[in-house]
């Protein structure tokens, strides 16, 4: 029995279910008939009318409901297919209109559209190839999104040459636009500061990075490229593709020549555990296992930098991804106690020299902040790991992989057997062309990570706002300008042959710009030079796998922010070239 009116929907499709009051009387209400305790005419012919209502009522509520339930879907499926469309779209517009990044005066400037989460940052950082082939069709200039952030990609050496006129008083953006997550781990370090922290931090770290600092310590990197490379038999015989070419069971013992290698699992730990040496002196075993299981740590947390969505915000970071929060500060925990016992250890054994003691001391003085020493021991050791690692793996690869350069370079590693240290040191040798030649086509970055202008800067009549980051495509400059002629994309270290320096400062793009370029510039290359001498001077090396079908191309690793050949490699022990 109903006592109340019930009502559904709302305005005119407010429809009435059974409504006895409205007439004076008490029906009982079974499903959907209308059963009268009335017996006259009147009574029947109002119920009658009743009837009727409540039939056209029901099936009015039927359509409704059909209607209702089509729009519902309609708007879900819409919503589905173009809702991201639409998002992006709007937000394109919306940032276009009111933060374009560029000056009304001058040309107009298109670019990919914003995309759901965080712009374009994954495009640029972990499809960087791909996107700066199609990112082409935006000509010379264009702007991409990190974030709300507008950025402009610039692509030729013109625009270079321009945009590096004032290189030495260039600023960083606020984390670099990538939001508080990465501003957690490295927004104080040196390579994101500008101005004077940036000058006052430059100056603390940069001693030990020097020219002449790099070449006084080349005999302890020659030495452990040499221990590393004996070693690499009996580290085959651990990894997951170090197997013997002879085939049968895995076991331990070293697998007689040749045996195989997969180049990113063979080659980070070596340039990496250098360049810590090269902060924190000598390490032991212990130091150097204790290093490696923080660094895990800090890897894992890569991924949210370049996400984006929540993690540019401290408070959605918490919300959504409290784990992340708390791995996060698990980290920053474990590297600051880390590098305070290391900086005990070297106190305690008379090593007042290691630049860890000297760096922790200008902290104790007052010339830098915690966070901002933390930060930069961050970008040395754990953002430099994918770098050199990436140089390093291409560098092997290409070589390798071309039996004219590959012999040259051994022909040359003979013939310098004698003088290996000087031999490492030089930068007019073939040795240095390759490294050169594989960063130049096989960049870590496409895409640079940028730095601003404090003043406007004209790029073929578009008018970039003071403060907006700029970002070079290092592709263009490095391999599609007209400079390299037409077989750019080809590995040929001899075509640096005939090139002056002061020729390839816009044409090339290694190492920076400027006042800015790689603080560890000497100590990379000495490193990644000394393993490939060792290598090839002790193993005939080949690629094994990776190389696509056709053309030049290779398989690449993309585990992390830089592509790094994924190639594995085959071994075979031949007699040394090195005395
Ligand atoms: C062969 C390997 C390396 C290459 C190709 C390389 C390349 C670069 C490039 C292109 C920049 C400029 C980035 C920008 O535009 O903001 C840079 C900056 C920097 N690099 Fe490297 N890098 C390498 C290895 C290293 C290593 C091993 C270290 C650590 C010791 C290091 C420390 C730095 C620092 C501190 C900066 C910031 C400089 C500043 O802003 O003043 N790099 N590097």
């Amino acid at each position: 029995m109903w006592r109340t009116t019930r009502q559904w929907g709302c305005g005119p499709w407010r429809i009435r279910y059974c409504c006895p009051a409205a007439l004076g009387n008490i029906p009982t209400c079974r499903g959907s008939r209308f059963e009268s305790p009335l017996s006259s005419a009147r009574s029947r012919t109002q119920y009658s009318c009743l009837a009727e209502a409540g039939i056209g009522t029901r099936k009015m509520s039927l359509s409704f409901w059909a209607i209702l339930c089509f729009l519902v879907v309609g708007v879900y499926l819409a919503t589905r297919r173009f809702g991201l469309w639409i998002l992006e779209t709007t937000t394109s517009w919306l940032l276009s209109t009111f933060n374009p990044g560029v000056l009304p005066g001058g040309k107009p400037l298109s670019g990919p559209k914003w995309q759901f989460p965080n712009g374009a940052i994954l495009q640029r950082f972990i499809d960087g190839r791909a996107s700066s082939e199609s990112w082409r069709k935006y000509g010379a200039v264009y702007r991409i999104w990190s974030g709300p952030h507008p950025e402009i990609v610039i692509t030729t050496p013109e625009d270079l040459k321009h945009f590096s006129t004032d290189a030495s008083d260039h600023g960083k953006p606020h984390n670099m636009n990538l939001g508080w997550f990465l501003g957690e781990v490295l927004g104080k370090c040196l390579g994101l500061l500008g101005g004077q922290d940036w000058r006052r931090l430059r100056r603390i770290f940069d001693p030990a990075f020097t020219h002449s600092a790099a070449v006084a310590r080349i005999d302890v990197v020659d030495g452990a490229a040499r221990k590393y490379v004996a070693e690499l038999p009996r580290m085959a015989a651990g990894t997951s593709t170090g197997t013997s070419h002879a085939g049968g069971d895995k076991d331990t013992s070293p697998p007689s020549s040749p045996f195989n290698l997969l180049a990113v699992e063979a080659f980070t730990k070596f340039p990496y555990f250098l360049t810590a040496s090269a902060i924190y002196g000598p390490m032991t075993d212990a130091e150097e296992r204790d290093l490696w299981r923080v660094t895990e740590k800090r890897i894992a947390l890569a991924p949210c930098f370049l996400i984006g969505g929540p993690y540019r915000f401290a408070l959605a970071s918490r919300v959504f991804d409290r784990a992340a929060v708390r791995r996060m500060r698990e980290y920053e925990r474990e590297w600051r106690q880390y590098n305070s016992r290391m900086v005990q250890a070297r106190r305690a054994r008379g090593d007042g020299k290691a630049p860890v003691v000297t760096y922790w001391e200008e902290y104790e003085r007052g010339n830098m902040s915690l966070t901002e020493l933390l930060h930069t021991l961050d970008e040395l050791l754990m953002l430099n790991l994918d770098v050199i690692t990436h140089v390093l793996t291409w560098f092997i690869t290409l070589v390798a992989d071309h039996e004219h350069v590959k012999r040259e370079l051994r022909d040359e590693i003979a013939e310098n057997q004698a003088s290996v240290l000087e031999y490492l040191a030089k930068t007019d040798t073939h040795l240095h062309r390759c490294f050169t030649e594989s960063m130049r086509v096989r960049p870590f970055a496409i895409f640079t990570p940028g730095e601003f202008s404090y003043s406007v800067k004209n790029f073929h009549g578009v008018l970039v706002k003071p403060g907006t980051q700029i970002l070079v495509d290092v592709l263009a400059i490095n391999v599609r300008n007209p400079f390299w002629g037409a077989n750019s994309e080809s590995f040929e270290p001899s075509r640096l042959k005939n090139i002056k320096p002061s020729e390839l400062r816009h044409n090339l793009h290694s190492f920076g710009i400027g006042s800015r370029k790689c603080m560890g510039q000497y100590v990379a290359g000495h490193i990644v030079k000394a393993l490939v001498v060792h290598l090839f001077g002790e193993f005939e090396v080949q690629v094994l796998d990776g190389r696509r079908q056709g053309g030049d191309g290779y398989d690449v690793d993309k585990s992390s922010w830089t592509p790094k050949a994924g190639a594995s490699l085959r071994l075979t022990k031949r007699e040394s070239l090195l005395s």
